[in-house]
């Protein structure tokens, strides 16, 4: 095995065909980042800390625009779910509706999602009390967020591919941090109420193994 250690990078180079096995199973370990061990000056050894994004557990910020693997996380992500009997197209049209006090427009907005259900929404303000199934709410309580947290169970329930997004971020701390944060659902309340349904979700695959 040839050693060298140029401009911050160790290079290994295999020389026996036993070398270039283990350098074909360390393939499966492309990028993923190794701590070093280097006590003496006899020689080292790598362990293994996983897959780049993991190891560095950067906080993932749950967004429309992220990565097309954890876009359905995304509130404004097509991602139907039905909840109350009623069916919604996606979270944003669930939560844009709950503004709208006519029912024909609240269903309207059901349909919605992406960029259209935001900005339609966007178009009214959230009335300071509103009614939900026969409850009076007041904007921006807890009572409010909860219907959030509901929708968003139904949505990580009944739509697996949303599910498996969610499961995929494993242990990362989520985040909501848009241009300017909801007055009704803050961002750390949403990346909460995420992170409280992915650790549910997690216990309830282990329990099925
Ligand atoms: N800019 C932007 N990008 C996204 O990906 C978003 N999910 C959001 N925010 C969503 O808007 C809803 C709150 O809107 P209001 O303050 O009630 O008008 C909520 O669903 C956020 O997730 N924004």
């Amino acid at each position: 095995m040839k050693l060298s250690f140029r401009n911050n990078v160790v290079s290994l180079a295999a020389e026996t065909p036993e070398e270039r096995a283990i350098c074909a199973l360390l393939r499966a370990a492309d990028c993923h980042i190794f701590q070093l061990h280097a006590a003496t000056d006899r020689g080292m050894a790598f362990s293994e800390i996983g897959p780049e994004e993991d190891a560095r557990r950067a906080p993932l910020n749950i967004v429309q625009s992220i990565a097309p693997s954890f876009a359905p996380i995304s509130n404004l992500a097509h991602t139907p779910f039905e909840l109350g009997g009623q069916h919604y197209a996606s979270i944003e049209g669930f939560w844009q509706g709950l503004k709208r006090l006519d029912p024909v427009e609240r269903r309207a907005m059901a349909k919605l999602w992406g960029g259209e259900a935001k900005g339609r929404g966007g178009s009214v303000d959230q009335p300071t009390e509103f009614v939900y199934e026969g409850v009076s709410i007041t904007a921006g309580s807890p009572e409010h967020w909860a219907l959030m947290r509901n929708a968003c169970e139904a949505k990580f329930t009944q739509n697996s591919e949303a599910r498996e997004a969610l499961l995929a971020t494993g242990e990362r701390w989520l985040t909501h941090k848009v241009r300017r944060d909801s007055r009704t659902i803050p961002g750390v309340i949403m990346a909460d109420i995420w992170m409280r349904i992915r650790s549910k979700i997690q216990e309830e695959v282990v329990t099925l193994r």
